[in-house]
This record gives C-alpha cells, sequence and structure tokens, in this order.
C-alpha cells in the first residue's frame, strides 16, 4: 500500500512540554483517514506540523515520498488543501465573493471553482452572504474552498464539530465522496462516532502518542471482550473465577477483559472444579468501548 503521508519520529515540544511524542503516522493514498483523540490530545498541533504551520521539534514530515523541508515546502503544499480550525471565509463577502477572492490569488480556471463548488453542493448559494450561512455551509465552503486547486490531500481539523445529526451525515457523504474521487482526506475528531464508520484507517492519538493506527477491523482485534458463562451454579463459578475479575451477572457470571488464553484457563479451571458450564460467549466491545478502553475514557 502506498502511504501519501508519512512522518517518522515527528514530536513537539512547548517550552518543557511535549505535546506530539514521536509519531509515526502512515496515510494511505486515496483513503479517509480518521485522526482521533480526546481534545488536547495533539492533533491539531500535528496536522499543522503536516501543514509546516508549525515547526516540529525533532522527526520528519514526508507527502508523496518527498521530505518536507524550505526547498521543497512551497512544491508540496500545492498538493494539500487543508481546513484548520474556524472556516476561513469573509463572513461579509457572499460565497461566490470568496470563491472569485481564492481563484484570482491562486490562478485558478472557472472551471476549478465550479467543480469545488458543485463538490459540495453550495452552487445555489454563491449569492448569499456567509454570515448568513449556516455552520454546516460554512464548512463546506472552507472545503470548496480548499478543493478548489485540486490538491491529491485533505487536511481537515474537526469539521464536523458543531454541526447538528443532519450535517454530520452530510459532511460524511461528502468525505467519502472525495476519497472516490482519489483525493486523501485526513480528517480529525474528537468524537469517535462522527467518522468512524466514514474512515477505512483510523490513528488514535492519547496525550500526543499514537496508541493505535490500522484499520476498523484490526482495532477490534485488539480489542478483549467480556466474557459470559452461563452455568447451573453462578455463586461457585463467581467465587472460582474472582481472580479474573468475575462477577454474578444475572443467572450466570461476567468476566471483564479477557483474551483468548486466559478465557481457555478459566473454562479449564470451572469443568476441573465440577462447574457445569452451560456456555461461554464473548460479548463484543463496541467500537466506542475500544476507543474508551485506549484513550483512557477521554475520548467520549
Ligand atoms: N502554541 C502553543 N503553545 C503552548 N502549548 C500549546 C500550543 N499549541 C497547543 N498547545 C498545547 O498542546 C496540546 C495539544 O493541543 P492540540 O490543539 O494539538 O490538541 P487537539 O488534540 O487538537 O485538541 P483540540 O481538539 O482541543 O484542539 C494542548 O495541551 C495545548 O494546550
Amino acid at each position: 500500500m502506498s502511504h501519501i503521508i508519512t512522518t517518522h519520529g515527528l514530536s513537539k515540544t512547548y517550552r518543557d512540554r511535549t505535546v506530539v511524542r514521536d509519531l509515526d503516522l502512515r496515510v494511505p493514498e486515496g483513503c479517509v483517514y480518521g485522526f482521533l483523540g480526546p481534545n488536547g490530545s495533539g492533533k491539531s498541533t500535528t496536522m499543522k506540523m503536516l501543514l509546516s504551520l508549525v515547526r516540529p521539534t525533532t522527526g520528519e514530515v514526508r507527502i508523496m515520498g518527498r521530505r518536507m523541508e524550505r526547498s521543497t515546502r512551497r512544491d508540496l503544499l500545492r498538493h494539500i488543501g487543508s481546513l484548520i480550525e474556524a472556516p476561513p471565509a469573509y463572513a461579509h463577502l457572499t460565497g461566490g465573493e470568496n470563491m472569485r477572492l481564492v481563484q484570482r490569488l491562486l490562478g485558478l480556471s472557472d472551471g476549478q471553482v465550479r467543480r469545488a463548488v458543485q463538490t459540495v453542493r453550495l452552487q445555489d448559494h454563491l449569492g448569499q452572504r456567509v454570515s448568513r450561512y449556516s455552520l454546516g455551509m460554512k464548512q463546506r465552503l472552507g472545503i470548496a474552498l480548499a478543493l478548489a486547486r485540486e490538491p491529491r490531500i485533505l487536511v481537515l481539523d474537526e469539521p464536523t464539530n458543531g454541526l447538528d445529526p443532519a450535517g454530520i451525515e452530510e459532511m460524511r457523504k461528502l468525505l467519502t465522496h472525495l476519497a472516490e474521487r482519489g483525493i486523501t482526506v485526513m480528517v480529525s475528531s474528537h468524537l469517535l462516532g462522527e467518522i468512524d464508520r466514514t474512515a477505512e484507517v483510523l490513528g488514535i492519538l492519547g496525550r500526543g502518542r499514537m496508541l493505535f493506527q490500522g484499520t476498523r477491523s484490526e482495532l477490534f482485534a485488539r480489542s478483549v471482550p467480556d466474557v459470559l458463562v452461563d452455568t447451573a451454579d453462578p455463586d461457585r463459578a463467581a467465587a472460582l473465577t474472582r481472580r479474573w475479575g468475575g462477577v454474578r451477572d444475572g443467572a450466570g457470571v461476567r468476566v471483564p477483559g479477557l483474551d483468548h488464553a486466559t478465557t481457555a484457563d478459566l473454562v479449564a479451571r470451572l469443568v476441573r472444579e465440577g462447574v457445569a458450564v452451560y456456555g461461554v460467549r464473548r460479548e463484543e466491545q463496541s467500537l466506542e468501548d475500544v476507543f474508551m478502553d485506549l484513550t483512557g475514557g477521554g475520548g467520549l
């Protein structure tokens, strides 16, 4: 798989506080990469380093295999569109006037601007002042401004923040649509639920460190589900499994967070002690549970 963004040992320290630590990002080309983590975990700082808005303390950024440095920065940044923090448009101008400003600034064609506006479905609102746009429309205009130069990569910092459920759904569809067209979309959120179904690859950050990077199914594979034991003698089974954290749960016993090997040990112990085991079930964790475990609960 070719990676369009990579970092190696990327770190940022402000005074004596390291807010991003030794990050090795691997963003596959043409996918939606969900960059997740609780508030303050370092997502924005990382994205700003990718865009050369913040200088890394150590480590390197590579875009399309080329190292970002003074001599390559201008050229590489032409391939990246971004939306960082507040939508970048002038509120007292119309959507169309904002688009024309960027068109003139970057020397873009009418076709490029038209395509960007159509992609975010704002063509019927170009005559309206941005101050009268909904937050979702402002975000879409921000994306159109970033898209107009036809970048290969789009870096979006919390584009769903503050949107209502309909706006979030619209944003998800837009991101998927962009990836289908071959654009690599790196999108951050502190809320797993807002982008988890959209993102094919997830990077989960906690206190500046990468806690997990991979596909959703790889993340699930890392989960350690509760085990539910259905038995004729739940009290005795609970006592025998106490050292693994077993407690009575309804007519059975629940043992939290067990891997395969420990589950096998536990069942063997019960059978050895003569407890009749009717069934053993691993209770799947939701992606939220896995995320909460990884981030220590700070992510939701
Ligand atoms: N210029 C700066 N000087 C000092 N500390 C900073 C600076 N910029 C960010 N930080 C700190 O770095 C940490 C990470 O911030 P960052 O904005 O990257 O996190 P985040 O994951 O994007 O969170 P949020 O979703 O709240 O923006 C925070 O504790 C923040 O206070």
